[in-house]
């Protein structure tokens, strides 16, 4: 008898639920195509995230503002045709949504077409009315706050978010807000680590954190990131897997590793 793994079973919106309340850390990692979908899904990643950030580190943009849903649309379907087990998420571009909630639907509906399993909107109270018509109709939604980069021209920079007590208590708002109306899912980008534990103690959906400290469900971190490839900026809550690893699969296999056993993130990718 070899040791070889059993290949893993589909990881579904249960699945995530059920890692949540095992205490069990959910693994993400940004994707755009097919050939990564497939080492990632073999790493044992658990969500792929299409996110809007391939308007920087794929389109070479200086933010996420220029996507479409067409370029949505496109990395989605790459991603789904080279996974196989994996949950895949897919971000709504900047003014795929904000129009009115009819738009948001048929976007929405574009991108799981495509083959997303569940969306990903940026904001908090603003878009519960859209993110209850969505659950309604069997599309899972990801409600994405704290730093906003489609929000990057009023919040000025890539700034933390959260660190004053009326910022604090707007997040416990708006994730509130966000898991009423439905979300299954609420993710937290830079803010600090003690604020994002402490919202993830308040709600019974999954959490994920990026640049939020160790006290949430999950973690995502930008796949050129960890594998050391800037176009652009280099942000201080990632870290280079490519370090100590001889392939970029060993690289994605520690990152898998280090997240599930709370390894990463630590203080100094914290805020
Ligand atoms: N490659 C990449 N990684 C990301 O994490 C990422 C993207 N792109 N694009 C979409 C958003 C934008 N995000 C970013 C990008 C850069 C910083 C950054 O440079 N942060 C600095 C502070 C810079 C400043 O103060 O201006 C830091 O030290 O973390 C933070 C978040 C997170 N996301
Ligand atoms: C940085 C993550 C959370 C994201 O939204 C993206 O990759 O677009
Ligand atoms: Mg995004």
């Amino acid at each position: 008898m070899t040791d070889q793994k059993e290949p893993r079973k589909q990881v579904r919106l249960s699945t995530l639920k059920k890692m949540h309340e095992n205490g069990e850390p959910i693994v993400m990692l940004t994707c755009y195509d097919a050939s990564f979908a497939h080492l990632l899904d073999e790493a044992g990643v658990d969500m792929l995230l299409v996110g809007d950030s391939l308007g920087m580190t794929v389109q070479g943009n200086s933010t996420t503002i220029p996507v479409s849903v067409e370029d949505m649309e496109y990395h989605t379907r790459c991603v789904a045709k080279g996974n196989k087990t994996a949950f895949i998420l897919t971000d709504l571009p900047f003014g795929s949504y904000q129009v009115n909630d009819e738009e948001g639907m048929a976007n929405c509906i574009r991108l799981i077409k495509a083959g997303a399993n569940m969306v990903k909107l940026e904001g908090g109270e603003e878009i519960c009315p859209l993110v209850r018509r969505l659950t309604a109709a069997g599309v899972p939604v990801c409600g994405h706050i704290g730093f906003t980069p489609q929000s990057i021209n009023t919040i000025g920079g890539f700034f933390v978010q959260g660190k004053s007590d009326s910022g604090k208590e707007k997040l416990k708002r708006e994730a509130l807000a966000l898991q009423e109306a439905g979300a299954a899912m609420v993710l937290f980008e830079m803010v600090p680590a003690d604020i994002a534990a402490e919202v993830t103690q308040l709600l019974h959906v999954p959490t994920i954190g990026i640049g939020a400290g160790s006290g949430t469900s999950g973690q995502v971190l930008v796949l050129q990131d960890i594998l050391n490839i800037y176009a652009g900026r280099k942000p201080k809550f990632s870290k280079n897997f490519m370090e100590g690893a001889d392939s970029i699969q060993g690289a994605v296999e520690n990152y898998v590793k280090a997240v599930k056993s709370k390894d990463f993130p630590t203080q100094s990718h914290s805020f």
